[in-house]
């Protein structure tokens, strides 16, 4: 799942896991992040302290789905290359990328009533999450709720059509790497 901070993406992997028939991990990058050492790190180390979490997640998200497990990913995918990683890790026919919308008023309402996120931080990822424009199904959790949309994505589940959109953007995005299975 992608999009923004607030977004509700972690309320509907929590609904998924209780409505799949499958035994399902959901592994959120926050947990990632929650791992690493308390250790202060410097404004010069953290971008690539960041980015280095942010890589060892796509490859345990991976690992788990190599073994034959289903995973629930809540990502946000406001840089480019993260889609980029992600795309040469995961088997494109295996992802279900789902797109998380929700207006920005919404979130901004969220954002403030939540109180531990940075102010601001979702309308920064708005324009730049949904950049790549393909989704297998989308959500949009300012009219539904987590549940609903869980059920939604459920359904989808069992009628999906190919490709899906993991290799479509593979072949568009990652010319580099051969043709999408
Ligand atoms: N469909 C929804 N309708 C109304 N409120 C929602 C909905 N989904 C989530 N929320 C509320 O929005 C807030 C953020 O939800 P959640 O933690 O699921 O978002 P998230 O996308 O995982 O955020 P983050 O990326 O910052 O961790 C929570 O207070 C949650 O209760």
């Amino acid at each position: 799942m992608n999009g923004t901070s607030s977004s509700g993406k972690s309320s509907i992997a929590k609904a998924l896991l209780q409505i799949l028939d499958e035994p399902s991990f959901h592994m959120p990058v926050d947990a990632f992040h929650g791992m690493r050492s308390s250790r202060e790190v410097s404004s010069e180390e953290l971008p690539d302290v960041l980015r280095r979490t942010w890589m060892g997640y796509h490859r345990a998200v991976a690992g788990m789905a190599a073994a034959g497990n289903d995973i629930v990913v809540d990502h946000v995918l406001s840089e480019e290359w993260r889609l980029l990683d992600c795309l040469g890790l995961f088997r494109p026919a295996d992802v279900v990328l789902v797109g998380v919308r929700c207006s920005l008023e919404e979130l901004e309402r969220r954002e403030q009533a939540r109180g531990d996120r940075p102010a601001g931080l979702a309308a920064r990822q708005f324009r730049r999450v949904h950049a790549h424009g393909l989704y297998d199904v989308e959500c949009d959790t300012s009219t539904a709720g987590a549940l609903d949309c869980a059920r939604q994505i459920s359904a989808f589940l069992s009628q999906r059509p190919f490709p899906t959109a993991f290799q479509q953007l593979r072949t568009k995005l990652r010319p580099d790497l051969p043709a999408a299975g």
